[in-house]
């Protein structure tokens, strides 16, 4: 198998510009403390999630070597046409630290949820002779963005469903299984499918990611994190012909006779396949499953709010509904509806909200979501981003910041940060000024040691809290 693109030396994992900045931080700066924050965006909260992984993959061991500052030597000051390269700065490392790099970084335990605007995680670096290294990792470390927000956007859509089922269903039994993970061809990389599936993994346990499944094994120590069940695809289906499509449905049955199966019915026409297949010619063998397992309709085109709706109407014409102790109506326990197509938080709330008006209980359908789980977001979807807030210079401390003229909501953290839980909220304290016995903030990461590591376990619970 071929290494991915891009590098595993440690040296390079950052900006060019950043490679340059040794030579720009005032004389005799000893100290460099920033951190990490969402400013806001789309969600008022985020869950912190993924900088294990950040940790484990570049920054924890020996990860400085005589070859790795060679050949970043040669790239950068081939790259620049100047010898700009930190060598010494390097060699230091390699020499004084054994190749552990010399930061302390304190971070939000994994899992939780934070009001944005808040501090999530501090960097800063443990020699004063490496007050170049903290922003060194700035851009490797605010990739965090990216797990952070795929957890906080699953965690709203299972907010969202939540809301649905507590309205309309006997119980939240269902709720883990909710919402699957069908990320894995939309999204930028195979290692990004696992870093964002497993993130979502830290508030579902349904997926079709494998590789979240191994990045949550290997990074995470969890064994088996997410599960999934026989489902068609098109192909399953089309190759039977359009003449056999009801035959590849008696396939999907007689191959898979108990637990759960997917059929997705919309090849030719969905219509068709609720009304002749499911509701009548095949009715038999779906009520045979009862207490056995159930099939799951999948529809894969439409408009979602309405497709739902209409799959749903057209089996309860021929399969006993009930209505449940909401008052909702739901199908029979071996029958359900899958909705894996256009599935984001808005469409999710627009089916929700359809089949809450129809009366039909959220109970009776599951949902996947493919690349708006995984892709559709970015690192301004919660505004993240890494500022210095301290710096010690000639010996005197310096609260540090930025507060652009023209825009306000830019303005940065000043001094040393702490982050302190009060009347049920997270608050920051600035300039050195909170109780450090009473910061939230754990050290995880000292001198290429992990301290802390989380179980993905660990995680869900405090995703809970
Ligand atoms: O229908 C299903 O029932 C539940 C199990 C998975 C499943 C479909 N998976 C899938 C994956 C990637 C893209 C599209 C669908």
């Amino acid at each position: 198998l071929n290494p991915a693109a891009g590098t595993n030396n440690i040296c390079l994992v950052t900006d060019s510009y950043k490679v340059t900045h040794y030579r720009q931080y005032p004389p005799n700066t000893t100290l460099v403390y920033s951190y990490f924050e969402s400013r806001g965006g789309k969600y008022p909260t985020t869950t912190f999630f993924g900088l294990q992984y950040l940790l484990k993959r570049f920054l924890t061991g020996q990860v400085v070597t005589k070859e790795k500052i060679e050949e970043a030597k040669k790239i950068c000051n081939s790259h620049f046409g100047l010898d700009i390269f930190n060598e010494g700065g390097w060699n230091y490392i390699l020499e004084k630290h054994n190749g552990y790099l010399p930061l302390l970084i304190k971070a939000v335990p994994e899992g939780l949820n934070i009001q944005t605007r808040n501090v999530l995680f501090t960097v800063e670096n443990t020699d004063p002779n490496c007050y170049w290294l903290t922003n060194y990792f700035e851009s490797y470390l605010v990739q965090v963005w990216y797990p952070m927000t795929v957890a906080t956007s699953s965690l709203y859509q299972k907010d969202l469903i939540t809301k649905y089922l507590r309205e309309t269903a006997d119980n939240l039994d269902s709720l883990p299984f909710k919402l699957s993970d069908f990320g894995f061809r939309g999204s930028s990389s195979f290692e990004s499918a696992g870093i964002g599936g497993c993130a979502h993994l830290v508030h579902f346990v349904g997926s079709d990611t494998l590789c979240a499944l191994m990045t949550a094994k290997m990074y995470y120590g969890c064994d088996m994190a997410g599960f999934s069940v026989p489902a068609a695809e098109h192909s399953t289906i089309t190759t039977w012909g359009k003449d056999g499509e009801t035959d590849a449905f008696r396939n999907m049955l007689k191959q898979f006779p108990t637990g759960i199966v997917s059929c997705v019915g919309d090849s030719y026409d969905m219509w068709r396949v609720c009304d002749k297949v499911w509701g009548q010619e095949l009715k038999g063998l779906v009520e045979a499953r009862e207490g056995k397992g159930t099939l799951v309709v999948r529809p894969d085109s439409g408009y979602p709010p309405d497709i739902v709706v209409k799959v749903l109407d057209i089996l309860g014409k021929y399969y006993k509904t009930t209505i449940n102790s909401k008052g909702f109506k739901l199908l029979p326990p071996y029958l359900r509806v899958i909705q894996a197509d256009g599935v984001n938080y808005e469409t999710l709330g627009a089916v929700l909200e359809n089949m809450k008006k129809n009366r039909w209980s959220a109970d009776n359908v599951v949902f996947g979501s493919g690349g708006a789980l995984l892709q559709q977001v970015d690192r301004d979807t919660q505004k993240c981003a890494f500022k210095c807030s301290y710096a010690v210079v000639n010996g005197e401390e310096r609260n540090v910041f930025k507060n652009p003229v023209d825009d306000p909501g830019k303005m940065s953290k000043k001094g040393r940060l702490t982050l302190e839980y009060k009347n049920g909220k997270y608050k920051t304290i600035e300039e050195g000024k909170g109780d450090t016995s009473k910061d939230i903030l754990v050290p995880v990461y000292k001198n290429g040691i992990l301290l802390k590591e989380y179980t993905l376990d660990e995680i869900r619970k405090n995703a809970l809290l």
